[in-house]
C-alpha cells in the first residue's frame, strides 16, 4: 500500500485517548478531526471540559473509559507537566503494551513514564506546537525501545496529520526543541505585538498598526514557506543598500548586543526550564 494510504488507514483506525483537552490537546484534536481521525475513535478525558467536538467520547476521569474499553492504541498525555505525576496512576492498567504512551508534556522524561506504567511500556515523548490546529504544526518525537514499527507509524500518522514531524534518537535534544519550536510560536506572536506597538509609537492608529504588523508576519511566513530561498536570502531581498531596512536591521543586529544573542539567551532559558520540569 502507498505510504499516504497507510497513513490514512492508520489515522482512521487509531483509537486515541486524549488526557487533557486544553490548548495543546485541543489544537491536536482539531487538527486530527480535520484530517481523517474518526471522532468515535477518540476519547477526551478532562475534568475541565463539559463538551467536546461532535462524536467524540468525553469523560471527566478514566473510570468509565477503562471500564467500558476498548483500550486505546495511543494514550496521549497533554496535561501540565506539574500535574503529570498525580494523573498517571489512574492509567497504570494500560501499561505493559500494546497501548503507546505518547506524551506532549514539556520536560517530562521517557524514564518517568516507564516507571509509572511498568516494564515493556512503549513510550513516545514528543513536543508539538499549537499551529497544529491549522495543520501547520511542527513536532519532534523520541521513542523508547518498546515502540514497535506499527506503533511508531500510528504516532507518526497522528502527529504528522497536523503538520511536520521529525524523530530524534537522543532524548536530550528535546529540551532545546521545546525551546525553539514548542515555545517558538509565542516568540513570533510577541514580535507581532512589538511591531504593533512600534507602529503606534511611530504615530499610526492602533488598529492600522495591528493590522499591518499581523499581515506582515503572516505574509513573511507564507513567503518563507513558499520560497526555495533560505531566510537570510529573503531578508537580503528586502534590504536595499543604505535603505530603510538596513537602518532598522543595524539597530536589531547591533544595539544592546542585538536580537541574535538575545534570542539565544531566551532559548537557553526555555531549555533550562524544560530540564528543570523533568523533576
Ligand atoms: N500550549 C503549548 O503551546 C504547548 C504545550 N505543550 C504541553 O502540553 C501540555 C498541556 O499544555 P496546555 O494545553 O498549554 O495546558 P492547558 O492548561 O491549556 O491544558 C491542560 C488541560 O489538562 C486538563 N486537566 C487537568 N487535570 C487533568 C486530569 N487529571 N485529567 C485530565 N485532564 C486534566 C485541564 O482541564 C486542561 O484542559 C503541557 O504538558 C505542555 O508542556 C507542549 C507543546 C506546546
Ligand atoms: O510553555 C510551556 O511550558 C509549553 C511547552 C512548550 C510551549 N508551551
Amino acid at each position: 500500500m502507498p505510504a499516504a494510504d497507510l497513513t490514512r488507514a492508520a489515522l482512521s483506525a487509531a483509537r486515541v485517548w486524549l488526557v487533557g483537552g486544553g490548548k495543546m490537546g485541543g489544537a491536536l484534536l482539531t487538527g486530527w478531526l480535520d484530517h481523517g481521525v474518526a471522532p468515535d475513535n477518540v476519547t477526551v478525558i478532562d475534568p475541565g471540559l463539559d463538551q467536546g467536538p461532535h462524536g467524540v467520547r468525553l469523560a471527566a476521569d478514566p473510570a468509565a473509559p477503562l471500564a467500558e474499553g476498548p483500550a486505546p492504541d495511543v494514550l496521549l498525555l497533554a496535561v501540565k507537566p506539574q500535574v503529570m505525576d498525580s494523573v498517571l496512576p489512574a492509567y497504570r492498567a494500560l501499561g505493559g503494551g500494546p497501548t503507546v504512551v505518547l506524551s506532549v508534556a514539556a520536560g517530562r522524561l521517557i524514564a518517568g513514564f516507564e516507571t509509572a506504567f511498568g516494564p515493556g511500556t512503549p513510550v513516545v515523548r514528543s513536543i508539538p506546537n499549537t499551529p497544529a490546529a491549522v495543520h501547520r504544526g511542527m513536532t519532534v518525537a523520541c521513542a523508547n525501545g518498546h515502540v514497535t514499527d506499527t506503533a511508531r507509524a500510528t504516532c507518526e500518522a497522528l502527529l504528522g496529520a497536523v503538520g511536520d514531524i521529525a524523530w530524534v534518537t537522543d532524548e536530550a535534544l528535546i529540551d532545546a526543541v521545546t525551546a525553539v519550536s514548542g515555545s517558538g510560536p509565542a516568540y513570533v506572536f510577541w514580535l507581532t505585538e512589538c511591531m504593533t506597538q512600534a507602529g503606534i509609537d511611530g504615530g499610526l492608529p492602533a488598529d492600522l498598526a495591528a493590522r499591518i504588523a499581523r499581515a506582515t508576519v503572516c505574509g513573511a511566513g507564507a513567503l518563507m514557506d513558499a520560497s526555495p530561498e533560505d531566510p537570510a536570502t529573503l531578508r537580503r531581498n528586502v534590504t536595499s543598500p543604505n535603505g530603510t531596512t538596513a537602518a532598522a536591521l543595524e539597530v536589531l543586529m547591533q544595539e544592546s548586543g542585538g536580537l541574535g544573542p538575545l534570542m539565544s539567551r531566551a532559548v537557553a532559558a526555555a531549555t533550562q526550564r524544560s530540564q528543570d520540569l523533568a523533576g
